[in-house]
């Protein structure tokens, strides 16, 4: 059977995390790989009405509930559709996981407040799985910003925060991937195709396929 491998795509919003999701799919079914490609916050239907109260809800939540409720979500996501592909031998491709938390809620929200990233790294140890391999993608916040103005798609809470907001994101994802270069991957995703950039993800992906 496949080894079943748990992949994750991060990054602020606008760097092409749902373009490569695409790509990848195709590229490795076409490889005769089995793969499942999912998303947070969401990807089970429990965890997709919690994403509209996260991401549309008309209400602030506090900072504890905000990530209460992104781990609520990702612990049915785990539940109901992660972990059961895994089990079967699915390589699982999910657009943002606990990483984002980390970025957005620890360092963007609560700007590196200790107990705040104690209490993220409490709830995903509970939750007993943690992605094999993640694709970092990096590109330049006015970069990002061009591309989301041209995508054009409803902008959601996260995206009406202000600049600062999202500087102290991607200062939380750079430190992630400095913490964990095993497991985190950094991919330039601006003046590169995303052709290009799903062959050195694709790339990646046979070899720890491969890799014992
Ligand atoms: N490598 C790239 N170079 C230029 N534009 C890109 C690239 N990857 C994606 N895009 C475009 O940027 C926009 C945002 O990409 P998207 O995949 O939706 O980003 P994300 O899911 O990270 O928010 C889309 O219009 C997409 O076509
Ligand atoms: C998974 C997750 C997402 N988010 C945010 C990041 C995004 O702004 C938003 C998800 O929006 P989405 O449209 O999926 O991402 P993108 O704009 O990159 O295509 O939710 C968190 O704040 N914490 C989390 O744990």
């Amino acid at each position: 059977m496949q080894k079943s491998l748990f992949v994750t795509l991060e990054g602020g919003e606008g760097v092409g995390k749902s373009t490569q999701l695409k790509l990848l799919q195709s590229a490795l079914q076409s490889l005769g790989v089995t793969v499942l490609t999912t998303r947070e916050p969401g990807g089970s239907p429990g965890a997709e009405d919690l994403r509209q109260v996260l991401l549309f809800g008309k209400h602030p939540l506090s900072q504890r509930s905000e990530i209460l409720t992104h781990f609520a979500a990702r612990y049915d996501h785990i539940d109901q559709v992660i972990n059961p592909a895994l089990e079967a031998g699915t390589v699982v491709i999910c657009d943002r996981f606990t990483d984002s938390t980390m970025a957005y809620q620890g360092y963007g929200r609560a700007n590196g407040h200790a107990e705040t990233l104690d209490l993220i790294n409490a709830l995903q140890a509970h939750l007993g799985r943690d992605p094999d391999l993640t694709f970092l993608l990096e590109a330049p916040r006015d970069v990002a910003r061009l591309r989301l103005a041209a995508r054009g798609a409803p902008t959601d809470r996260y995206e009406q925060s202000d600049e600062a907001f999202h500087a102290r994101v991607l200062h939380g994802f750079q430190t992630i991937a400095e913490q964990n270069p095993h497991r985190v991957k950094r991919i330039k995703a601006h003046g590169v195709s995303p052709e290009e950039i799903n062959s050195l993800i694709v790339k990646e992906i046979r070899q720890r396929l491969q890799s014992g």
